[in-house]
């Protein structure tokens, strides 16, 4: 079970050592990578299969940008979300991916959308506010973790079908939907986290345990959003939904319009379809889901231990609502509410959570499979069918990359001697992956989530509940802070 490479490990030693480090895996990767002369390593699968796991950021471009025909992500991932996602953009190769991405692309990065984001998460953190209010007067603690998923759920399942949950609302119990969407994705980290996917793969076809609760929560999250399409389709039908400005809404309007039905071509009577529809808002809500509330999760534990950063951005924050033309107070004077512009204005947030990304990435690691056989730029074999899998979570760790501090949470290597934020080379910092399929959501999970931190920098601060803890990261398909993240609330008040 060895394969030819820079740095081979034969089945038998590498499943040993992966079961010794089960509850460390990703720092079991990322210490092999480093070790690797290329940052490269490849490893036997039980059942014969082979993967190729690589930090190296010529390596990540072939796979990504180079040779991206050659590198889908392939049944043996694909089939993991399928009883969720369906065919849905997230979950699908070839000319039906190609087709997605061509009608989501029509949807993402426009200026209207842009504004509605705003809108969104400006109502959504306003809810969100009280709620670390009410938990500094109570004073007692909370759980920001599960704070944020709720978060963000509400606000994805808002832009994406405009429809509020009301997750965030402890009064109200759990929507139906809400629940069944949390046990499915957690049934299917369940699955690709199995070392074989035969037995699940034997239960499903049984249809018992794990695999018959997948399926019955699978068809509420289905049966939920073919409701929300049917009904909407009505309103758009009767003329009353017409300002709805949600993903949904905007796929199905654009349906109506002849110049992008021939523009879509053959596809486009598929594109009408309702199963279209439901797959492509459900891979939109499992895209901006546990993502942003990842992000965010780390970067609150990381500002906890770095106050200087938390200074720097409450400062920023400050400078901007301080600078707005109207002084007069009231809502100008706001350190809530922000506008698309001062979110843009925001240099030191953005370096700041994109470095608590690069030591955090909200997806660790991330799979393809390779068509036929291939050589890496640095000479590592790929033989047709293996999994070649890059790994954001190492490469952040990488002194091959990020030089001898890689380790260290420094916000300023991202800004230049002006102050400004500079991208990274996205092989380097492949985060939202990078080439051909890199990440729809980019620039809107960057508006959620400076939103978010500058509305909660500037009122509160979060202090561990157990300072002594550094978390562990597991990562189910996205990133998770082992045990949640316990907090106690603080208003800014209480400590000036
Ligand atoms: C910090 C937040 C986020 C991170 C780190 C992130 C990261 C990623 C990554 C790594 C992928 C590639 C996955 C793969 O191909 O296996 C991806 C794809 C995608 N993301 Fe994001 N994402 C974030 C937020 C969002 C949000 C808010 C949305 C909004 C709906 C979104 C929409 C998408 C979509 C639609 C794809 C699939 C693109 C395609 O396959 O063509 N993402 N994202």
């Amino acid at each position: 079970g060895s394969v030819s490479g820079p740095k081979s490990y034969p089945v038998v030693g590498a499943l040993f050592s992966f079961w010794k480090n089960r509850g460390r895996l990703l720092e079991w990767y990322t210490e092999m990578l480093a070790r690797a002369p290329t940052q490269t390593i490849a490893l036997g699968r039980l059942g014969g299969g082979r993967t190729v796991v690589t930090a190296n950021p010529a390596n990540v471009e072939h796979i990504l940008r180079t040779k991206f025909e050659n590198y889908p992500k392939g049944e043996p991932f694909t089939g993991i979300l399928h009883d969720l996602l369906g065919t849905g953009i997230f979950n699908v190769d070839g000319d039906g991916w190609k087709l997605q991405r061509r009608v989501a692309s029509y949807q993402f990065n426009t200026r209207s959308l842009r504004s509605f984001i705003v809108e969104v998460v400006e109502e959504v953190t306003e809810r969100l506010l009280p709620l670390l209010g009410d938990a500094s007067r109570r004073g007692g603690w909370l759980d920001l973790q599960d704070v944020l998923q709720r978060f963000a759920f509400d606000n994805i399942c808002k832009v994406a079908l405009g429809i509020d949950p009301a997750c965030l609302d402890a009064s109200l119990p759990v929507s139906e939907f809400a629940r069944a969407f949390d046990l499915a994705t957690g049934l299917c980290a369940q699955r690709a986290a199995a070392p074989v996917s035969l037995v699940w793969k034997v239960k499903r076809v049984l249809n018992v345990g794990s695999e018959r609760r997948l399926a019955r929560a699978a068809e509420v999250v289905h049966e939920f959003a073919l409701d929300v399409i049917r009904r909407r389709r009505k309103e758009i039908a009767a003329g009353s939904e017409s300002s709805k400005k949600d993903l949904l809404s905007r796929l199905m309007v654009l349906a109506n319009i002849p110049q992008f039905t021939a523009a879509m071509g053959a596809g486009h009577e598929a594109y009408r379809s309702e199963v279209f529809l439901r797959d492509t808002i459900v891979s939109f809500i499992l895209a901006g889901r546990d993502t942003t509330s990842a992000a965010l999760t780390w970067f609150f534990w990381l500002l906890s231990s770095h106050p200087h950063v938390e200074h720097a951005i409450r400062l920023e924050t400050t400078r901007l609502v301080i600078a707005r033309p109207d002084g007069g107070g009231g809502q100008k004077q706001d350190p809530s509410v922000f506008s698309y512009e001062e979110l843009q204005r925001m240099n030191y947030l953005h370096a700041a959570i994109s470095e608590s990304m690069r030591l955090y990435p909200p997806v660790p690691f991330d799979s393809k499979h390779a068509l036929a056989n291939d050589v890496l730029p640095d000479g590592t074999f790929v033989g047709k069918g293996a999994r070649v899998t890059y790994h954001p979570y190492a490469m952040g760790r990488m002194k091959t990359i990020w030089g001898p501090d890689c380790l260290e949470f420094k916000p300023e290597r991202w800004l230049d001697e002006k102050g400004l934020y500079t991208p990274r080379n996205p092989f380097k910092f492949p985060v939202f992956q990078g080439g051909v399929r890199v990440c729809l959501g980019k620039e809107m999970a960057f508006i959620q989530m400076k939103y978010i931190a500058a509305s909660v920098v500037s009122n509160f601060k979060l202090r561990p509940v157990d300072s002594n803890r550094t978390p562990k990261c597991i990562s189910c398909l996205t990133a998770r802070m082992v045990g949640g993240f316990p907090v106690f609330v603080q208003t800014i008040d209480d400590n000036t």
